[in-house]
């Protein structure tokens, strides 16, 4: 069975540092496609290979036995090739796929209880998806488009227009509110789905890999524009990609998926730092460390008067920031936090991150 990561008890969801509770908690998560799927979570074939429960059975497990907390305010990103299960887990966490086992709430409401009328509730105003293909209507302009989760929900035409253009402005689209979707770029579509979800003003975004038909500049720009939102609202994301840079880039925590399970989650840096198994190790092996490794984790204590003289840096400087600092400098970079220096980097210890050894360490 899939190593599931988070719950500190698996029935009791986490709360997190501030006290809150999750926004989406999940817990034993399934969702099996073929033919009697109900009977394979928690049976003998539930610990199959996906080969062999293919062969046996004729099911896939597209979800298995997954667990993890959404915390507010976080943008949690779910990781994993292509059919590891990402889009059949974000789906399942608004019910438009249909999970096959397990338990999920949002806020603490159970999310598997709802009727019609609360889903739909659910994916109007509370969670509202972003996909790849942007569905827009081709025929109404860039405003109508970005009004138009705003007029399913009911609310009047001049709101609704006061609205869409506050948020065409928030990303990036003034001057081309009465453009038609055709006559923009992928990247202005893109953001033009954007807008639309956020119209809504939802308490939690969910994007499925929806820069992946992007060219590489447009979707660094996109990313930006999604972080920059993110440091802005402080709205709670889940982002599917199956781009490792991206989930860098992007996540405060990554969940990465490979055959239905989550075999690792953690934050960008645990996950380049201490792979969970072989299979990790292998995803992070081209990863430029110095870009993701902080120099809290590749400090030492200062020695002598290090504490007091030379350049400084913050605990969650990345080491590729600190290399720049320290080659203006020409010394050892101070580490402090608050006004205190809690440790030091050194060109060695720079190097030993860059190089992924241990610093001071001599090969046999
Ligand atoms: N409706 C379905 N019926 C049967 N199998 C399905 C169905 N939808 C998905 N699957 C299978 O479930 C597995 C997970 O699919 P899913 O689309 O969630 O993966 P993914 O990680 O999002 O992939 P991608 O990055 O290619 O979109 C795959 O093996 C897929 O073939």
């Amino acid at each position: 069975m899939s190593a599931t990561m988070v719950s500190k008890t698996p029935d009791s969801p986490e709360k997190s540092e501030n006290g809150t509770a999750p926004v989406f908690s999940v817990r034993g998560l399934w969702k099996v496609f073929g033919p009697k799927a109900d009977r394979i979570p928690g049976s003998a074939e539930a610990e199959l290979s996906a080969e062999e429960l293919r062969s046996r059975t004729g099911c896939t497990a597209a979800v298995r036995d997954v667990s993890f907390d959404v915390q507010p305010g976080e943008v949690f990103v779910v990781m994993g090739l292509s059919g590891s299960g990402k889009s059949t887990l974000v789906r399942c966490l608004t019910r438009l796929i249909e999970p096959t086992a397990g338990e999920l709430s949002i806020d603490g409401e159970d999310v598997l209880g709802m009727d019609k009328n609360r889903l739909r509730n659910l994916r109007r105003h509370r969670a509202a998806m972003v996909f790849q293909h942007f569905g827009l209507l081709p025929h109404r302009s860039v405003l109508d488009n970005v009004a138009y989760g705003l007029e399913i929900q009911g609310v009047g035409k001049a709101e609704r227009r006061a609205k869409a253009a506050e948020v065409v402005e928030k990303v990036g689209l003034t001057g081309l509110e009465r453009r038609r979707p055709g006559q923009l770029s992928g990247g202005q579509q893109q953001r033009v789905g954007l807008a639309r979800a956020l119209a809504v003003d939802p308490e939690v975004l969910l994007f499925d890999e929806p820069f992946s038909a992007l060219d590489p500049l447009i979707r660094r720009d996109m990313q930006e524009e999604v972080i920059r939102l993110h440091r802005e609202e402080g709205r709670t994301m889940i982002f599917i990609t199956h781009d490792l840079s991206e989930a860098l880039r992007l996540g405060d925590r990554i969940a990465l998926m490979r055959d239905g399970g989550i075999v690792q989650l953690g934050t960008p840096e645990e996950i380049v730092d201490s792979p969970a198994d072989d299979y990790v190790r292998d995803f992070v092996r081209d990863v430029p460390r110095e870009q993701v490794i902080t120099v809290r984790k590749a400090m030492r204590p200062a020695e002598g008067d290090e504490a007091t003289d030379g350049a400084s840096v913050a605990p969650g400087v990345t080491v590729a920031e600190a290399i720049e600092v320290a080659a203006r400098s020409g010394g050892p970079v101070r580490v402090v936090e608050g006004s205190q220096c809690i440790g030091v980097v050194d060109h060695q210890r720079l190097l030993a991150v860059v190089a992924g050894v241990e610093a001071g360490v001599v090969p046999a």
